[in-house]
């Protein structure tokens, strides 16, 4: 067991956490909780994951010292509303990463601790549906696994996966990891840091009701928006230009014929010329 710091904030609006030194995947451990009858607002957070899983069935690379942490909670709302609980999870992370950043962005040329220089900025960006970038390469991701409970009920695990000292090589997007930017950043502060700005957003979202809010924050931050994008869906490719997020957290996207298509679900790539898997 390891220790990971939950904020006072967090302690008060009835947050726990349980700190893994190394575990299989976070979010089965949640899951596992949950239909063990584990309640609400329970963290599961790791330093490594050996069988770390990311959407659309993928594998995802948590190796020693990034950040595994997923979030178990049981909303009490019409399941159609926990679809948004994604926006919300990146709406946290943008905050969240934002806050930790923005000295080193602002410390040009100034010395890394580990004697590297430091980049001079790290634009944080959301990606739809689910992913957050740093100067355009992908830093975390986000898994929403859903668990149908007892009466009707759903408990909802929320996955998070941050490149805290590593990102994975070899992928058909950039990758990066937050030690490039300030190697003295690490994984329990990310942690403190998420656990906080969470407790502020979901209190935001309010069970559904403040899901526009929730949009329109998550739009403000998207990056890509009027870019030329590939849209690789279960029905086939799409290319046009992103327009925006719909209200429902659609990605719009305007193609050749000018038609507006809303997108539910897909893996999109900026430029033309993205290699698709
Ligand atoms: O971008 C993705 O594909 C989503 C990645 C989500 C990874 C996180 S790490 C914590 C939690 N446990 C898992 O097994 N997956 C999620």
């Amino acid at each position: 067991m390891v220790a990971f710091p939950l904020p006072l904030v967090a302690r008060e609006a009835g947050y726990r956490v349980i700190g893994f030194d190394s575990i299989g995947s976070t979010n089965a451990e949640a899951i596992t909780a949950a239909r063990a009858g584990e309640a609400d607002k329970l963290w599961f957070a790791a330093l490594q994951q050996t069988t770390g899983r990311g959407r659309r069935g993928r594998a995802w690379e948590s190796p020693y010292g990034n950040l595994a942490a997923s979030l178990l909670i049981q909303p009490n709302v019409p399941s159609a509303a926990l679809a948004s609980l994604g926006f919300v999870a990146g709406v946290a992370l943008n905050d969240a990463l934002s806050r930790l950043l923005p000295d080193v962005s602002m410390r040009s040329g100034v010395d890394g601790a580990d004697g590297r220089i430091g980049r001079s900025a790290a634009r944080i960006a959301l990606k739809w549906p689910n992913d957050l970038l740093a100067d355009g390469a992908k830093l975390a991701g986000i898994l929403l696994e859903a668990i149908p409970r007892q009466y009707g009920h759903t408990a909802v695990v929320i996955g998070i996966g941050v490149n805290v000292v590593a990102a994975p090589q070899g992928l058909p997007y950039p990758a990066v990891a937050l030690s490039s930017f300030n190697p003295a950043i690490d994984a329990a502060m990310v942690f403190e840091t998420l656990a906080e700005s969470w407790v502020r957003w979901y209190d935001v979202w309010d069970n559904g009701q403040g899901t526009a809010r929730i949009i329109e924050r998550w739009r403000d931050n998207a990056a890509g928006i009027g870019s030329e994008v590939v849209v690789q869906r279960s029905q086939g490719v799409l290319r046009g230009i992103f327009e925006s997020i719909d209200d429902a957290g659609h990605l719009i996207v305007r193609d050749d014929e000018g038609q507006r298509i809303a997108i539910t679900a897909g893996d999109v790539h900026f430029g033309t010329t993205a290699t698709l898997r």
